[in-house]
């Protein structure tokens, strides 16, 4: 009877100092310290915490919210503690001085999936395996001496589709400039990364593009299963369902493109000659390790497919918007067709090596990344517990750095809502990502790889349809009546399609006189 109540007092003490320790977790830190306070935030609802404030557009529901809460904001989402940033001040500490703690990427199931479980750098976690696999592609894709060599592609390519205008431009029909721009970069970067073209007159890009939608639309979405352990066995939204489906279809066309490049007998290219997936076969057959694995043929798959979307999307979009923007503000496009007049004269298209003196035109491309980002959100994940601004940013958190609220922010950019590239002029802004007023590309080690051939793409396409034609939006449209709404997915592409009627600007070139 003694020992069962002494059973008893130490069963009720011990239990009394489990829950006093529990109690004690919330308030004081690992060596005894007072906790500090989590940002602040909305209050949590049980098991979905905040996710009910965050809808189908979160960049603008993050804004709302972060007026209220401030530029540092904490939403709890189902389990995972999400901390909102909101002003430049703040993403500097996050993407400069922690970013060797925020420089993982989240661990969603769609990310998984597309990446076959990170196997590729943008979707992987910081550390060995995104460094080497960053360096490999940097090496053979978004080197100068790469981009130099692509050259003849982009212009081949740029060609046709002026060609193409030219014609719309003769029997005076409109030209779906959304279309025309999406075929472009498909080609562009099919070309680079598969050595080939899409095939069936625009049918295949054209499906491509339908997919490489649907993919993005479902990684941008938020999907409960990442939030909300207990319904991982379920898929409620339909959304794994989803994601298998189109991951299938871009898994069994990358599946094809190796099995076509293995086939090839005479594959004696000249280095310059070599697609990507020639480069990443090489490596499959040489002893290159990636993080100490040899790179297999799932790498080259999960690799060429990121490869192939980005270009599909990250150069399509962000000239569409430029365009818009040219479209939307006469007295801009003035300025910029006076420059390539100046610069480039009426004679000739423009070259890639006329971009360093067309300065206005690059400065209407800054401001147009500064208005319609490529991502609303630079999303990284935290590794350990952290203070920052006096707050605790606890381990395993999810960083999201909404980049579109900063770069519309009225107390950083003066008439923010304004296209004014004139706002640019020695203005100080570094675009690459040393400036955390303009986060366009990130910042930081997970700053955009491509940034190089963006800065040299985007400008060369805007210049070339504002060199080459005069343009008047379809339907009676007013420039500023010009449809402007965005279409959300983990890129922001304009929701609803560019259309427009070219005029023929460019003289034919003179003959040459013997
Ligand atoms: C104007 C065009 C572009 C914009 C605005 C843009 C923007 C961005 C941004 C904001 C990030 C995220 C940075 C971070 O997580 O901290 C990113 C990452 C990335 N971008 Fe771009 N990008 C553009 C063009 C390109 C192009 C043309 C390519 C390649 C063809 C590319 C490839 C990538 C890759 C692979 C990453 C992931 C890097 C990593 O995780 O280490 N981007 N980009």
């Amino acid at each position: 009877m003694a020992a069962a109540a002494a059973w008893l007092m130490v069963t009720v003490l011990l239990g009394g100092a489990g829950v006093l320790w529990w109690l004690l977790s919330f308030v004081m830190d690992g060596s005894g310290r007072k906790r500090l306070p989590l940002p602040p935030g909305p209050r949590p609802l049980p098991i979905v915490g905040n996710m009910h404030l965050v809808g189908p557009l979160p960049h603008l529901d993050m804004l709302e919210l972060s007026k209220r809460y401030g530029p540092l904001m904490h939403l709890q989402l189902g389990a995972i503690h999400t901390i909102v940033v909101s002003s430049p001040e703040m993403a500097e500490q996050f993407l400069k001085t922690h970013d060797a703690n925020f420089a993982n990427r989240i661990n969603s199931e769609a990310f998984r999936q597309f990446s076959y479980n990170g196997k590729t750098f943008s979707f992987a976690d910081s550390g060995p395996f995104w460094r080497e696999t960053r360096r490999l592609c940097f090496t053979h894709l978004f080197s100068q001496q790469r981009i130099a060599a692509f050259r003849p592609v982009r212009r081949e390519e740029l060609d046709l589709v002026v060609r193409s205008i030219e014609e719309a431009a003769e029997a005076r029909s409109a030209v779906n400039l959304s279309t025309a721009l999406g075929t472009l970069t498909a080609n562009m970067g099919s070309r680079i990364i598969l050595g080939k073209k899409f095939q069936g007159e625009g049918k295949e890009v054209a499906e491509f593009w339908k997919n490489t939608r649907e993919l993005l639309t479902l990684l941008g979405t938020f999907n409960l299963n990442d939030y909300i352990p207990l319904l991982r066995p379920f898929d409620i939204q339909g959304i794994r369902k989803r994601v298998k489906a189109v991951h299938k279809i871009f898994d069994e066309f990358m599946d094809r493109m190796i099995d076509e490049h293995l086939d090839k007998k005479n594959d004696h290219h000249q280095e310059d000659e070599k697609d990507f997936i020639d480069i990443m076969i090489g490596l499959m057959h040489s002893n290159e390790l990636v993080d100490g694995h040899p790179v297999d043929r799932t790498i080259v798959k999960a690799i060429a497919l990121d490869m192939l979307e980005v270009f599909m999307d990250t150069l399509r979009t962000p000239v569409e918007w430029a365009f818009s923007e040219l479209l939307r503000n006469p007295r801009v496009m003035k300025k910029v067709q006076e420059e390539l007049k100046a610069v480039v004269g009426l004679h000739r298209q423009v070259e890639e090596s006329d971009i360093p003196k067309l300065e206005y035109l690059t400065l209407c491309v800054k401001e147009s990344l500064r208005l319609h980002p490529q991502l609303a959100f630079v999303i990284h994940r935290g590794k350990d517990e952290c203070e920052v601004g006096g707050y605790r940013i606890p381990e395993n958190s999810t960083v999201m750095i909404n980049i579109w609220k900063i770069g519309r922010d009225p107390t950083v950019w003066p008439n923010a809502d304004e296209y004014l590239p004139e706002r640019f002029i020695d203005n100080g802004v570094d675009t690459r990502g040393n400036d955390f007023r303009f986060l366009s590309f990130g910042s930081g080690r997970r700053i955009c790889i491509g940034m190089n051939l963006a800065m040299v793409m985007v400008p060369l396409v805007l210049g070339q349809l504002a060199h080459g034609f005069d343009w008047e939006l379809t339907g009676g449209v007013k420039p500023t009546e010009l449809d402007m709404n965005v279409a959300f997915g983990l890129t922001m592409p304009r929701a609803v399609e560019l259309v427009a009627v070219p005029t023929k600007r460019l003289h034919p070139t003179p003959t040459p006189t013997a």
